[in-house]
Formats: C-alpha cells, structure tokens, sequence
C-alpha cells in the first residue's frame, strides 16, 4: 500500500452518525468523564494512550452497555504492565448468561432457518424458560462451576439454550460443528473431559439429511468423562437408543420445571468458552475465554464497532465449531434478535441467506469474503432481486476481503451500506481490527483499529511501521485476551503462542499493514504463510488479489517451496469449469500479477489443481499444502472440511527440478 488515498465507497449521512451507538458512547464520555473527541481516529487514539485512558475507556463501557453485575469492584485493571499477567475488572462477579437474558416479552430472541426447510422462532420468554429447564437438568446431572459441556450441534436454537444454563451455572461450555467426524470431535472434546454431551441426531447440508447418531454413539464409547448424553431431535429419527447413556433432550427438558433461573455470580476472569485452534498444525489448542472479558469485548464490536442497537436482528454465517458464532450470540446482550442459519449458503443457491435478510428484517448481514467472491463470480445481483432496505451493516471475514469483493458488495448487494471487514479470530474470540459506523469504506481497507486496543504493525526490528507490510501486535492488555490454554499448567505454550516474539507484546500472527493517510488496514495474510522469495516478504493475499482477476480462475492457494538455500513462489489454481491451464493463461496469470503487485510476486510455477483444501470454517490451508509439497505429515487432518483434497499437491513432477 503506498500512502496514497484509496477510492472512498462510502460515507455515513450526518443523521446516519447522530443516530449511531458510537456517537451515543462519545456523548457519554463526554458527559461522564469530561472526554471530548471530534471523530473516530480521536476516539480510537485516546481510547488506548494510557493505563488511565484504558481504564476509563472499559468503565464508561460497562455503564453504557449496562453490564448487569453482582459488584464491579473498584479497580479495572491489576498489573497492567504485564502481558501475559494483566486482570481486568479483578474484583469484579458476573454473570454471562445473566446478561444475555435480560430482555422479556414475546418478541423474537431467536429466529432460525435450516436451509430452506426449518423456520422456528424463540421468544425471549420461552427462551428464558428453556434455558432454566436446561439449567436445573445440568445442576441434577452435577454440573457446577468450572465442569465442562459439550456441545456437537448444528447452528441451532438449542446451541445457544445449552450454552446459556451451562454458563448460568458457571460451568464452561465448547462446542463443535456437527461435520466433524469422530477423530476430530475425540481430538477436541478429549482434550478437556465435558461432563455433559448435548449431540444431533442429524443435519441438513446441501439439501440432503446427514445423520450424526453413528459418530455420537462412537464418540461416547472414547469419552469416559462423559455420565450422559442429550440428543436432540432435528433432522433424524431421534432414536437415543445406540448411545451409550443418553436420552432426547426435548423429553429430559420437560422433566424440570422451569421458574426463575439462579445465575451463579463469578469472577470477571472465570472460563467461559473453551475454543480451540484450526488445528491444522497438531492437536487442536484448547484456548479458554473469560465470561466478562468475552462479554465487554462483545458489547463494544457489537456496539460500537458494528453500530448493533436495541431492536436490531442480527446475523452471522457460521457454524458453532467457529468462533464468529461466540461473536453472534452475544448479540442478545446488545438486545438485538439472533438469527442463525444453518446448512449451505447455496442450498437451494446463492439466494437463501438474501431471502432470509429481506423476509425477517435483517440489520447486520455477516459473512466471509469467500461468499462474496464467490457472488461476483456468479454474477449474483442481491441487490435487484431483494429488499435489502433494513441491513445497515455488511461484515466480512476469513480470510481478506480483497478489494474486488468491496466492489461486489456496493455494485452487487446494496451501495448505502457499511461494509465492516473485520479480523482478529478464535485467539481473541473478537476482533483486532473492524467496523467504524461513523467514519468512510476506503476500497480495499478494514475500516479502523478497535476502540481500547493498542493495535500496531511492527517490522522485523520491532519498530512501529506505517505503509509498509509488518506484524499485527498491541502493545496493552485488553479484556479478551485468553484466560490461558487448557492442559498447559506452566502457561508455556500459552506464552510461547502469543508473548515470545515481542516482550510485553501480544502478536497475532497477521502479515498487515496500516495506512498512515485514512488509518485503515490491509492484511495480507497469515504471517507464517508469508512467502520469502529472495528474502522479499510477500503476504499470500498480495498475489490472491490478481490471479482471481482472472474468470478463468475459481480460486488459488500459494505456497513458498524451498528450493536450496531460496524459496520460490508456487501457485495452485482451480479453474472455473470449461477452462483449461494453457500456456497462454499461464502467462496471463503471471502478466497479471507482474503488473499489478511486482516481478517479485510472479510465481516461478502455476499448476492446476481440481479442489483447493480448506478447514470447516472455510480457510484455505496454506501450511498444509506447504507440507504435502516438502513431503511433510500433515498433522491433523481431521481439521480439514475435504483433506482428500491434498492429494492433488503430492508428488508433483513439475516441483522436482
Ligand atoms: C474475526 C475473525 O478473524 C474470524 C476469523 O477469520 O477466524
């Protein structure tokens, strides 16, 4: 990025600013801490200056969001200094799930559509009630605080159930999408002993029934902390009876009566989630998130960063094996609706989630940058074919959302439109870098830095860059930084994964860059991708951003292959039906990204693959296929959605010589 100004997309109106959270939460430091701020890079700058800005920035948060608390205590932060070491709100008792459910009445909590053949709704009352249900069933099966449980379901209202009576109870609740087969579930369920299994009996994808029962009922046999198991009835035939200790939760829910749930008061740090890593390295890392911590930080994106107000009907594609479905649920405490979708996002075809948007009011549109890509290829018009007047935000994540795709998103989906490219991950259960509801979409950029955290790029001396590609860090502590990793009793990996690049420094593992004109941010990949040829770093997404250009390419995936003591770049391509990699479309790739990123990008080969791999929540895995090509083991390839795929990088001739 040179330090020039990108192609504004758009700008919010001046009514469209006064009405937003944002401006609500600068009028409120205003007149609660004397602070004044003209605008968002202001905001942003005080917000993370200073132990003292940090600390009035997380109070004037939790009384403008309305943090419902047993006692907040009287400091906001304890050893600041320390990275890993810092404590927000130490003396501070909480509930999570309290402060999810504090909205009562018969308006929507949940909506829910699976594909296009389950549309169910939950009240706030029923809701309420299902969770306290839930909650006395966990307490009779002795669920207590710090007790794990575990969660193999699909997108679905019961998720969100379970989660709430398990964090009620101040016990930690991990889930992971119902695609995983038995090795992956054992891999990540096995690691940290639930007591409690809530599990499908089967699941709609792509317009067919796929049964779950059969790896349940395996599953449980490897599991021994597991004393029960609770199916619940969706797209089978619910037949508990292969599994080892279970019964249908709907008939073991109605045996508990219901009433007024006691939520157990916890310290601000106690675990929440566990979450865990894409695995694609080795064992999946366990990484265990706070309830106060996840909360504040899901009250600021959501309502500062993403402009979520009370009323709003709020959505995210995912399944509950990511972490953007932590990130969603959480929507509750802003008192919007949640509206989960699960299946397909083309199942019948592209139209779904868009009919979904028009057909229930949908406020916050969130998705990947693949989806929209994959809109622009198909020509997809959204935009004239629904009423997309009520979604005031689009969210994008996953991997970067390449300048194209916010062309996309204004010439196809809808132009008055904030388009929030968003990125931080399952390290963080939220965000580095996203929304600004007040401030201008620059083509190509993630709009801002999030408020309160001291977020930089570093180069390989440890010096703050501006306009020039480095290493995501932030030099504070925040509230959602991890509690620690599950089974690491020293805190070492823990360490070693986030604090030994930088002393004092959290580093995220993002290849980015920070525009010193607009303030916004381009990532260019993850930095142990990055490849090296020459000594040159070059972040994947710089060379992703020309080959798809191209119509003849459906997708690519690069890698640095390591050739003597050099490294030369080689470029995989999945090429769109019909097309062929001639040589001629070689070296019109090669053209193109000679000319639009330098010499130095162009691959020294570009091969053609049928299918490109990718994780369950839909990243392309450029390590592995680093690996397959060094003939290196890939070491889990149960993280993989399609790990057959891998096949195809194997033994290449052409990456002999
Ligand atoms: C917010 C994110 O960064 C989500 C992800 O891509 O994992």
């Amino acid at each position: 990025m040179s330090a020039q100004k990108p192609e504004m997309l758009w700008q919010p109106s001046q009514e469209r600013i006064a009405s937003t959270r944002l401006s609500g939460f600068m009028d409120h430091l205003k007149r609660q801490y004397g602070v004044e701020v003209r605008d968002y890079p202001a905001l942003w700058d005080w917000s993370r200056a200073s132990r003292e800005n940090v600390e009035t920035f997380w109070s004037a948060l939790w009384d403008f969001c309305g943090v419902v608390a047993e006692t907040r205590g009287d400091r906001v932060t304890a050893d600041f200094e320390k990275m890993p070491g810092a404590a927000f709100f130490p003396d501070a008792k909480l509930n999570f799930a309290e402060n999810l459910l504090q909205q009562q009445g018969r308006g929507d909590a949940i909506v829910f559509w699976g594909e296009d053949k389950v549309k169910t709704r939950l009240s706030h009352d029923a809701l309420y009630q299902r969770v306290s249900k839930v909650a006395q069933g966990l307490k009779e099966q002795g669920v207590e605080p710090g007790d794990r449980v575990a969660a193999y379901l699909p997108n679905m209202p019961e998720t969100m159930i379970v989660m709430l009576a398990t964090a009620s109870l101040g016990a930690i609740f991990s889930s992971c999408s119902p695609d995983f087969g038995p090795q992956g579930v054992l891999d990540r369920f096995g690691q940290i002993e639930p007591k409690v299994l809530f599990a499908v009996d089967a699941y709609y994808y792509n317009g067919k029934v796929r049964p779950s029962a059969p790896t349940v009922a395996e599953v449980v046999k490897q599991l021994p902390s597991v004393q029960k198991t609770l199916l619940v009835h969706y797209a089978g035939d619910g037949d508990p009876s292969g599994i080892d200790n279970a019964e249908r939760m709907d008939a073991w829910e109605e045996r508990f009566p219901g009433g007024p749930i006691d939520f157990v008061q916890m310290p601000f740090n106690s675990p929440l989630y566990i979450l865990f890593s894409s695995g694609t390295t080795g064992q999946p890392k366990c990484i265990v998130h706070g309830a106060g911590g996840t909360l504040l930080q899901h009250l600021k994106e959501h309502q500062l960063q993403t402009d979520v107000r009370p009323g709003d009907r709020t959505f995210y594609f995912t399944t509950c094996g990511w972490m953007m479905w932590n990130w969603l649920v959480s929507a509750l405490a802003s008192r919007a609706t949640v509206l989960l979708y699960d299946g397909s996002p083309f199942a019948p075809d592209w139209r779904i989630l868009f009919r979904m948007a028009q057909e229930e009011g949908m406020t916050q549109f969130g998705t990947s940058a693949k989806f929209i890509d994959a809109l622009g290829n198909g020509g997809a018009m959204p935009g004239q074919e629904f009423d997309l007047s009520s979604v005031r935000t689009l969210m994008s994540t996953g991997s970067p959302l390449l300048a194209e795709g916010f062309d996309v998103v204004y010439n196809n989906i809808k132009s008055d439109i904030c388009l929030s490219s968003i990125a931080g991950g399952t390290d963080i259960v939220g965000c580095f870098v996203a929304g600004n509801p007040i401030g201008p979409v620059y083509r190509g950029e993630i709009q801002a830095r999030c408020l309160a955290l001291d977020v930089d790029v570093y180069d390989e001396n440890g010096q703050s860059v501006r306009d020039q590609k480095g290493e995501l860090v932030c030099r504070k502590p925040f509230p959602s930084m991890p509690v620690k990793f599950w089974n690491d009793p020293d805190g070492t990996r823990f360490f070693n994964a986030y604090f030994a690049t930088y002393e004092n420094t959290w580093h995220h593992g993002d290849f980015a860059e920070i525009s010193s004109v607009t303030g916004g941010v381009v990532i260019y990949g993850r930095s142990d991708a990055t490849l090296n040829p020459g000594g040159v770093r070059i972040g994947t997404a710089e060379i992703y951003r020309q080959v798809e250009k191209l119509p003849e390419v459906a997708e690519s995936i690069v890698i640095g292959q390591n050739v003597g003591d050099d490294q030369r770049v080689v470029l995989f391509v999945h090429l769109n039906e019909g097309y062929q990699l001639t040589e001629d479309l070689v070296t019109r790739i090669k053209q193109q990204i000679k000319s639009g990123a330098s010499p130095r990008h162009v691959p020294a080969k570009v091969l053609e693959v049928p299918e490109i791999p990718r994780t369950r929540s839909g990243k392309i895995v450029e390590l592995a296929v680093r690996d397959v090509v060094h003939g290196n083991v890939v070491k889990n390839k149960e993280a993989l959605a399609n790990p057959e795929a891998l096949k195809h990088f194997e033994g290449r001739d052409e990456l002999r010589d």
